[in-house]
């Protein structure tokens, strides 16, 4: 939102450019003085511009997330300088709960801000300037517009209804028994597994085959480091780069590979991956009755199949795609790309750090681990029989278990933006004017001690009083909440019960010995990228059970 415009249009180049130094100090002072969010307690650095926030993001390497506890800390407490008494009991009231963290953005703390920003009957939109940094507009996470989004998730949803990823159900059994079985390979070698890619690979694996109907066999890769498992990680910084830097973005997007690689190595990772799925969607627009062949319906069958004219996307019939002009086929391309892209990785990344974050605990704390064991062994008494997922989400302390790996995971770290609509909002009591960014981060709720007491401690006790679902279940917010949470969430628990389940009944996990808490210390991409070592873990098969 743009308060403040004083230039004239019809100066000279020269005064133009006199003038701009004049510009910037004055909108830096309307921003601290007349700007609606004035009187809001934050850093006036912050408040003054967005080179702020770029500091801790790019400078800082991901460290926003982290900051962001120690402003709600350190203007819950900070001194008053307010002209009025009305001016002092509306700062007085927010007090801590919300901080000025840019020139019109804030952030929140207060546990009820959550459900007002992005709760049922939120219609916020994503803020364009950061969604656009991830380069997948066309793709239902990027989309912005809250209407358009809607649509889009009415074409998307019933791929990852409960009902159609339970029809998948044995599919992705048989990825998590060749997890099994390559995790075995180590119990001979003796030589301690890295968890932390192998869980990444099976949940690439299983997002791949589910999505796309091919995989590639990450699991199946030597040491569990198939490239794109860990190529994802590699291009993930650039983000914050795109996001400060918006035109990289656009040059990334439509300069030639060559070009984008010359200038950007760190690319590399994005391209491989975009010419692997463009390979996928050139032969299926090609030839879209290769379709009919597909073991299961795939995200091409919920677009090329009528469902999304349906839904007023532009989706065609399977025979209509080669009656498409070429400029059809290649804006049909690059929404199938974008969406693709985007289910790789948020199918992936999110499922397997939640579920190393269960194992790294669990492998810390016998004494919760032998409490989930022994769970698993009376529910699960013949490991050579199979256990489904509905039996396995009857199980309370495996339930247990995962609501804390969720909490502990985070789900996303950065604080998601939504942007306050011409009417203004409320949040938390707040009044926000119109064009404001609000944000709340996962890891501020997650870590609030009023409602998760010694919350960095991992406790699945807490989901087992007898309150906590009406008390707790509405503060986990790892998938978000409301009309933009997480469309893959069924997918995402059947996964989750399916591979903590088999993992912690059919194998005898240790901890290698070199995993500290340390390690849990994160770079804020979006996701949490982990800074240190990976966890590993010697294997052995279940025995006397
Ligand atoms: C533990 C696993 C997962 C967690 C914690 C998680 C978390 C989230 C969160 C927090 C959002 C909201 C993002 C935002 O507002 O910008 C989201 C959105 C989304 N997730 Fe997940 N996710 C998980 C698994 C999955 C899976 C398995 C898929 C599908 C393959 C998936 C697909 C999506 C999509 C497409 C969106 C965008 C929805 C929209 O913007 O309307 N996620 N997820």
């Amino acid at each position: 939102m743009s308060h403040f415009s004083f230039l004239p249009t019809n100066l000279s180049l020269p005064a133009a450019f006199a003038l701009i130094p004049l510009y910037i100090i004055a909108r830096i002072v309307y921003r601290l003085t007349w700007h609606p969010l004035a009187t809001i307690p934050g850093p006036k650095f912050a408040a003054a511009t967005t080179l702020y926030r770029a500091y801790y993001d790019v400078v800082c390497d991901g460290q926003w997330s982290e900051h962001l506890h120690a402003l709600h800390a350190q203007y819950g407490t900070a001194s008053l300088n307010t002209p009025n008494i009305q001016q002092l009991l509306k700062v007085l009231s927010i007090l801590g709960t919300v901080v000025r963290v840019g020139p019109n953005e804030l952030h929140f703390s207060d546990p009820n801000a959550h459900a007002d920003i992005y709760g049922t009957g939120s219609t916020f939109p994503k803020d364009q300037k950061m969604y656009r940094c991830f380069g997948s507009s066309k793709s239902v996470f990027g989309q912005t517009d809250f209407h358009h989004a809607q649509k889009h998730r009415a074409a998307l949803g019933p791929l990852f209804s409960r009902r159609a990823t339970l029809k998948l159900e044995q599919q992705l059994q048989r990825h998590v028994d060749n997890l099994i079985s390559r995790l075995l390979t180590y119990e001979t070698t003796r030589k301690a597994a890295d968890l932390h890619l192998a869980l990444r690979s099976v949940t690439l694996d299983i997002v791949t085959s589910y999505c796309f109907g091919s995989c590639f066999n990450a699991v199946d890769y030597a040491g569990f480091s198939h490239p794109v498992a860990v190529s994802m990680d590699a291009t993930l910084h650039l983000c914050w780069v795109f996001k400060h830097i918006p035109i990289l973005r656009t040059l990334t997007d439509t300069c030639p590979e060559w070009l984008g690689l010359a200038l950007m190595p760190a690319t590399k990772g994005y391209y491989d991956q975009a010419n692997q799925l463009g390979a996928q969607i050139d032969e299926i627009l090609d030839n879209p009755q290769i379709l009919a062949n597909s073991e299961h319906d795939t995200m091409y069958h919920y677009f090329i199949e009528h469902q999304g004219q349906k839904h007023g996307l532009p989706g065609v019939k399977r025979e209509e795609t080669q009656q498409m002009t070429k400029k059809e086929k290649a804006k049909m391309r690059l929404w199938l790309l974008h969406e693709g892209l985007n289910l790789r990785f948020a199918g992936s990344e999110t499922v397997g750090n939640a579920c190393t974050m269960a194992a790294f605990y669990l492998l810390r704390d016998e004494v919760v681990k032998k409490k989930l064991v022994d769970e698993l062994v009376r529910a699960w008494p013949d490991v050579d029989e199979s256990l489904g997922y509905e039996e396995l989400e009857k199980l309370p302390y495996l339930t247990a278990v995962i609501k804390e790996a969720l909490r502990l995971s985070w789900g996303t770290v950065t604080p998601m933006p939504r942007v306050v609509g011409p009417t203004g909002g409320v949040v938390a009591g707040v009044a926000v004017p119109p064009g404001t960014t609000i944000a709340m981060g996962n890891t501020v709720l997650h870590r609030n001690p009023d409602v998760f007491p010694d919350p960095l401690h991992f406790s699945p006790e807490r989901w087992l009083q007898p309150d906590s679902a009406a008390t707790l279940d509405r503060y986990l917010v790892a998938f978000s909440k409301g009309p933009r949470a997480c469309i893959g969430i069924n997918l995402a628990w059947c996964e989750l019960y399916l591979i903590l389940g088999n993992l912690f009944r059919k194998l005898e996990l240790t901890d290698d010995g070199h995993s500290s808490l340390k390690d849990l210390e994160f770079r804020e991409y979006f996701i949490p990228l982990y800074r240190g070592h990976h966890l590993h873990a010697y294997v052995e098969k279940t025995r006397g059970q």
